[in-house]
């Protein structure tokens, strides 16, 4: 498969590796210097999307506009995503996004929902989010946290909403969820619920040793994708 890159810094650098290593070639780099209007991304069977939060809109529309299939792997656009989902109808596009490629989190999203409906008779239970990055990452909370308290809301109706915390002792009222967001040198992703009550904690985590399963997942995705309309997330890749 010919695969083109938008975006050529940490992300970008792994996925070329990986996509190697699987037999596709790459057939672009968009990055700072050579930008989005400065390439024909026709050129490749599907683009991966690995940017800035300020970049990833104007990208997407111009992979619909060139009606090349694309996978999202840029965070910290959520709150865009029903506008993008009706732009990829309107479109006839393909795009497949989600806030963590890697295997064991998208494992860990299906057991953090299970965990959460469980928990709902149990108020006793206090849930946190804990997220970990390194120096360098522009959004906070992560795409990751906000899926995963998501996930939570949307099992235990004790949550109606999430809330980044800076304190180590979240203030937080009895149906708001705090994500507490940490940045510390070289560190790919660390992820963790737990449920805190005075009798016990309860904790699932999930730490990534390096970019390599996120960079694994994207092309996966990648493969998934061709051949496809519409808009897709891992869980489809997955089937969960
Ligand atoms: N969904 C997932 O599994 C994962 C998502 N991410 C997200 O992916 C994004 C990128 O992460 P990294 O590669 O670590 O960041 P990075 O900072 O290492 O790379 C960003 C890239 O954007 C490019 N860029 C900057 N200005 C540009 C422009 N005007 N046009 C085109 N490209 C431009 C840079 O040249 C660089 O290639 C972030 O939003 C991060 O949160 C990161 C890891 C996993
Ligand atoms: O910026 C990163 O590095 C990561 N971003 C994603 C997120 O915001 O959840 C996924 C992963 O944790 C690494």
């Amino acid at each position: 498969m010919k695969i083109g890159l938008i975006g050529y810094g940490k992300m970008g650098k792994a996925i070329e590796r990986i996509a190697l290593e699987r037999g596709h070639s790459i057939v672009y780099k968009v990055d700072s210097k050579t930008t989005i209007d400065q390439v024909d991304l026709r050129q490749a069977d599907v683009a991966i999307e690995f940017t800035q939060p300020g970049l990833v809109i104007n990208h997407i529309e111009t992979c619909l506009e060139q009606k090349t299939p694309v996978v999202v792997g840029t965070t910290g656009w959520q709150d865009q995503l029903a506008y993008v989902a009706t732009r990829v109808t309107e479109k006839g596009g393909a795009l497949l996004h989600a806030s963590n490629f890697s295997i064991g989190v998208n494992i860990l999203f299906n057991i953090n929902e299970k965990l959460a409906a469980l928990m709902f008779p149990h108020p006793e239970y206090k849930a946190q989010i804990e997220e970990i990055h390194h120096v360098q990452k522009l959004d906070a909370p992560s795409g990751t946290a906000v899926s995963l308290a998501q996930g939570i809301i949307q099992n235990n109706h004790k949550y109606t909403s999430w809330k980044a915390e800076t304190s180590s002792w979240p203030v937080v009222s009895d149906h708001e969820l705090p994500i507490q967001a940490l940045r510390e040198p070289n560190v790919p992703g660390t992820h963790t619920i737990s449920y805190i009550s005075t009798i016990d904690t309860l904790t699932l985590s999930h730490e990534a040793h390096s970019r390599d399963g996120f960079a694994l997942g994207s092309v996966i995705a990648a493969e998934f994708l061709h051949g496809k309309k519409g808009i897709h997330t891992m869980r489809d890749v997955l089937a969960f």
